[in-house]
């Protein structure tokens, strides 16, 4: 038992796997306890830390989590925690060290590019290691998107590409991302099974089962709606065993530099825009996602007369659009940060112009 230390659940998983939708669901259960939040993002944007700051529509003040400082939420943005452990995730670390007798626990939502595995690794360093302990890594995967065998396909588009220009030569796949998050996990979590049928669920299984041992536990999740005694107190202190974790990108790293990883072939940018008709601006980037490769769009929308934000969220070839809060103090605009490869932003920019009123 590992009494006196903080326990922290390290929360992974690819781009648009539901990372946030977990955390946020987390955070509303676990009233009453001093829970710290360290967000990671690998786009330029803090979406994330905003979505999960912001107070939802039937949000009941008295019942929210008791923050830590001002709101508890620490957000690394701009960068992958695994290249930046040493330069952001340390001091950060050190801070709620300081700050140990106020936080029950520690939650990190790690970017979707992002290995947990140096993560994890810091855990051992002196400083953290005599006062927090890694409760567990809990990987997230999208159910629909292993369905689709789109991280088996991604790979062998790769595979061609590595053929046809030496320059990728050292370009992970997206497969070998998903082996690293899954390498690493103690528990998995599969999202969005409310968008899975019976046989979708068998081949999801069939994935992780290949991947994972058999005493780490899969389950399945909606809306990020799971038990909390699932999530947290597993005790699993993984920074005990993660030396022995492989990963396919071990021999890539060398300690203190940054090292070869996924995140350095893909491409990201914000784009931002003024006032927009919401048809059309969702009309022209359900045409972009469906013509460019776009992992992931995520952002705000600014409508004419609308008190309201609007959130649009792409993944893949899938929008969701809803509305999140008033802007309240906040300037209205449009912005949304992209993440796709070979993907431009004048291009983007013009094609989005389209939808300004
Ligand atoms: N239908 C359905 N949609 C979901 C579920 N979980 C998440 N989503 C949607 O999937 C999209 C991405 O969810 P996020 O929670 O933002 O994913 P993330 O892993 O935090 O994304 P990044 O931080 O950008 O990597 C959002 O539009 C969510 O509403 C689910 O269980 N079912």
């Amino acid at each position: 038992m590992q009494l006196n230390k903080i326990p922290t659940t390290v929360v992974t998983g690819f781009l648009g796997s539901g990372k946030t939708t977990l955390l946020s669901n987390v955070l509303k259960q676990a009233a009453g306890k001093r829970i710290a939040v360290i967000v990671n993002e690998f786009g330029e944007l803090d979406i994330d830390a905003d979505l999960l700051r912001s107070c939802p529509l039937d949000c009941d003040d008295e019942q929210a989590t008791t923050s830590v400082g001002e709101n508890g939420i620490y957000e690394l943005a701009n960068g992958c925690i695994c290249c930046t452990v040493e330069e952001e995730f340390l001091p950060v670390m050190k801070q709620l060290v300081e700050r140990r007798d106020d936080i029950d626990h520690i939650l990190i939502e790690t970017s979707g590019l992002a290995l947990p595995k140096p993560l994890v690794q810091a855990f051992n360093w002196p400083g953290i290691k005599e006062y927090c302990t890694v409760d567990a890594v809990i990987t997230v995967i999208d159910g629909p998107a292993v369905a689709a065998g789109r991280f088996a396909h991604d790979a062998a588009q790769v595979q061609a590409q590595r053929l046809a220009d030496e320059s990728l030569d050292h370009d992970p796949s997206l497969q070998e991302l998903l082996d690293d998050q899954l390498s690493a996990a103690d528990l998995v979590v599969v999202s969005k099974n409310d968008l899975l049928d019976a046989g979708e669920r068998e081949r999801v299984q069939a994935v992780i089962s290949a991947k994972v041992p058999r005493a780490v536990k899969t389950t399945y999740i909606s809306h990020g709606e799971a038990e909390l005694d699932t999530l947290m107190g597993l005790d699993a202190a993984a920074e005990e065993r993660i030396h022995d974790v492989h990963n396919h990108h071990d021999h890539h790293h060398v300690h203190g530099e940054h090292h070869d990883h996924a995140h350095d072939h893909f491409d990201s940018f914000v784009i931002t825009l003024g006032e927009v008709d919401s048809d059309k601006l969702q009309v022209a980037l359900k045409n972009l996602l469906s013509e460019f490769n776009i992992f992931r769009a995520k952002g705000f929308a600014a409508l004419p007369g609308k008190p309201m934000r609007q959130v649009l969220q792409a993944v893949g070839k899938r929008l969701d659009v809803y509305f999140d809060r008033p802007w309240g103090t906040d300037q209205p605009k449009t912005q949304l940060v992209f993440i796709g490869k070979g993907i431009e932003a004048s291009v983007i920019q013009t094609a989005l112009e389209t939808a300004l009123v």
